[in-house]
């Protein structure tokens, strides 16, 4: 991709690609959590999906978002988009896909937690949304 992720103004924290994420390394704290967390729009912390959950393994809260979009065909043709960028970067999101709406976990199974690489691809699928026909932003809240 030739845009430099993270969100279009000037200082972001976030870099364009993944970084190498190996078994060994340590999910991110609370604190950096909180701190990456403000370099997104609209993303938050979210339990996953009852049907991910596993009996033997910890399920750590991932990124999520819910996307809007004007129908099921351009819901799905993002999903698309989304999916192919995933596997060119090794790193793949849980997707929940409705009519006119697509909800979008992040985190890294590999390290049962957030590694900067979940910001980094929640980053890219803003980017993608807003390049993708159909989407529907959500109207910024006025005070
Ligand atoms: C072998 C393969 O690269 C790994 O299993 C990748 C696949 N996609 C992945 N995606 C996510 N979100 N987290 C991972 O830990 C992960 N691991």
């Amino acid at each position: 991709m030739s845009s430099t992720g993270g969100r279009v103004s000037g200082s972001n924290p976030l870099p364009s690609k993944c970084e190498p994420c190996s078994r060994s390394a340590v999910p991110l704290g609370a604190d950096e959590v909180e701190g990456l967390l403000q370099a997104l729009d609209g993303w938050y912390l979210s339990p996953q999906p009852q049907t991910l959950r596993s009996a033997k393994q910890p399920n750590p809260d991932g990124l999520k978002k819910s996307f809007k979009f004007k129908d099921w065909s351009t819901a799905q043709t993002f999903v698309n988009a989304l999916g192919q960028e995933a596997e060119a970067e090794g790193h793949h999101p849980a997707i929940m896909v409705e009519w006119g709406r697509v909800s979008v976990w992040w985190w890294s199974h590999s390290i049962k937690g957030l590694h900067k690489n979940d910001f980094i691809m929640a980053s890219r699928t803003d980017m993608l949304a807003e390049r993708a026909d159909g989407y529907k932003p959500l109207k910024p809240k006025t005070p």
